[in-house]
């Protein structure tokens, strides 16, 4: 059988007559010698609806690490193999990076990231060359996907630590769906295989018994428990860096009401080589019995497409309290009431054009108008997201145009599209030379983002301590036009803009103390939010001090 049989026998069990070990999509049953890392206060339950999931033993209070661990696996995504270290995930130090000099693709910190990532890179660094020789044409991608890369890592570590390790097993032992895949996603997965076969450079299917694969439903069964079980590794401000496999994180079922949630904190007292650390934090008190559930996929959006990513990706309707019990109005899918009443409707939609203010109950006359806005605000947010990294100034005249337009027809800032508009462009750097309408401008919604966020997840979530810190790092930019201070717009200038970066800032560091880990004091960017509260705190004085003399100047 050819690789091109691979499609045809997706649902057959065997391709060279040895059947597939694991009846897939069937709840899976953990032996007693896997996750023996758990810590105590966690352990491994099996529900017929969820599969196994992690369950508090004792009180977890807010804030505290459920799970610390590095993933068996972590990839860069493609941009980032030139300005990050592919061992430990760091951002490029004054000193540079080191450049694997037979690949010329993966850079590390130095000789120990070096010869930490060696077991691995040594089959990596083959396959990367023999990918880049055999692509057609210069722009085709010069370096397989994300997905193909980590796959094959994993491939490798299975064969290295041998089948019957530890290790295998919880890889083998994650949740595969491949018997009950969409027929859109098991192209994709059919795809992924043809594109992993090339990059091991393998000959025959036959050739994949070295990696203990030996039909194409056992291939199909990897690339399911990958796209099932991946997280995204985030950087300490939770910008995507690449993909991770960690068996025990990916423990964790799904809820759109978390009360835990995963980043990547950096922290500063571990040293770098255990690093990219995941770390799984408590969003509330979990109480002894609860489930500890995470989001896997973006909660701010409306409940729609979380189930249609849900069912996508991870191929489950979520029936969480969110999505089977939702409130009268979702802060999702929210509008302001029509009179200013201070209440709140739910968003027109075109199979219930009917929306009425939750408290004075006065109806939305120009439902037509509200729909068109969001039809279309999604639109551009499409093509803004689409254009983000290839042509950032049209992306960002889309977002600048839409953004008015949304907020003029009453939506909310926690409403979709404002919100993914507002967090769009946000990420877009100040121009230069700054100007005070621009800083403002970014400020306004910067400021709209942080409103909108918490309207949706925790204070605590972190990336509402994130945004509260950009916010207040707006706020601390020189003005270059400072305002009259008399004049109550906002954003403020002169001295009380000053005051509200720094209230933000306190805000931030409430926030992320909580949510990137209270042991490890907020990480990374814990130690940054603290670094700039002192300077803040000083340039406060400083002002105060001068008010002083100037007050003591003056005659009596
Ligand atoms: C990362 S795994 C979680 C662990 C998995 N339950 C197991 O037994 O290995 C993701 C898969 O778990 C299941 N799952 C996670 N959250 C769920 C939920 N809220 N409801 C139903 N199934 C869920 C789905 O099959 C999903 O594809």
């Amino acid at each position: 059988m050819s690789f091109s049989d691979l499609r045809k026998s997706r649902k057959t069990q065997s391709f060279v007559g040895i059947p597939a070990k694991q009846e897939a999509s069937e709840p899976v049953v953990t032996a007693p010698d896997l996750h023996k890392n758990l810590p105590s206060h966690l352990e491994v339950r099996t529900t017929q609806h969820a599969g196994r999931g992690l369950y508090a033993v004792a009180d977890i209070p807010i804030g505290s690490i459920i799970l610390a661990t590095r993933p068996h696996v972590a990839v860069l995504s493609t941009p980032h193999l030139e300005n990050h270290c592919s061992h430990c995930f760091g951002a490029e130090s004054p000193q540079g990076l080191k450049r694997c000099t037979q690949c010329l693709r993966v850079r590390y910190c130095d000789a120990t990231c070096q010869s930490k990532d060696w077991s691995l890179h040594k089959h990596e660094c083959p396959a990367l060359q023999r990918w880049e020789e055999a692509v057609p044409s210069a722009d085709m991608p010069q370096v397989p996907s994300d997905a193909v890369r980590a796959i094959a890592r994993i491939l490798w570590l299975r064969q290295k630590k041998g089948f019957d390790s530890v290790m295998s097993r919880e890889l083998d032992a994650m949740q595969s769906h491949r018997q009950t895949l969409p027929v859109s996603s098991a192209e994709i997965h059919t795809h992924l295989s043809h594109a992993l076969v090339q990059y091991l450079g393998l000959r025959s299917p036959q050739d994949l018994a070295q990696f203990n694969i030996h039909s194409a439903a056992d291939l199909l069964d990897i690339t399911s428990r990958f796209t099932t079980n991946t997280f995204t590794v985030m950087d300490t401000v939770l910008s995507p860096l690449g993909a991770s496999v960690s068996p025990t994180v990916a423990l964790f079922n799904h809820s759109c009401q978390p009360n835990a949630v995963v980043v990547f904190p950096r922290a500063q007292r571990t040293p770098r080589l255990s690093e990219p650390q995941m770390q799984v934090i408590a969003l509330r008190h979990i109480s002894a019995g609860e489930e500890v559930l995470s989001a896997y996929i973006d909660i701010t959006m409306p409940r729609a497409i979380r189930q249609e990513a849900l069912k996508e990706t991870y191929n489950f309707d979520c029936k969480c309290t969110l999505c089977t019990n939702p409130p009268a109005v979702c802060p999702q899918e929210s509008m302001y009431c029509p009179k200013a009443c201070g209440g709140v409707c739910p968003l027109p939609t075109e199979d219930n054009p009917l929306a009425m203010c939750t408290q004075c109950k006065s109806a939305v006359r120009d439902t037509d108008q509200v729909l068109d806005g969001v039809r279309v605000g999604q639109e551009a947010l499409d093509k803004a997201t689409a254009l983000q990294f290839t042509d950032p100034a049209k992306s960002l005249q889309l977002t600048s145009k839409l953004i008015p337009i949304l907020t003029s027809v009453g939506l909310t800032p926690s409403a979709h599209p404002l919100l993914a508009l507002c967090q769009l462009q946000k990420s877009f750097p100040l121009p230069e030379p700054l100007t005070q309408d621009a800083l403002d401008d970014a400020i306004r919604v910067t400021s709209k983002a942080v409103t909108g966020l918490v309207g949706i997840l925790p204070e605590v979530h972190p990336v509402v301590g994130i945004t509260l810190f950009e916010l207040a790092k707006l706020l601390a930019v020189d003005e270059p036009e400072p305002r009259d201070t008399q004049v109550a717009v906002f954003p403020p200038s002169g001295p009380p803009r000053l005051k509200l970066a720094y209230d933000t800032l306190l805000r931030a560091r409430a926030s992320l103390l909580c949510g990137m880990g209270v042991q490890s004091e907020g990480g990374q960017v814990g130690a940054e939010v603290r670094e700039m509260l002192v300077a803040l705190e000083h340039e406060i004085a400083v002002w105060k001090d001068g008010v002083k003399n100037v007050l003591a100047d003056i005659p009596k």
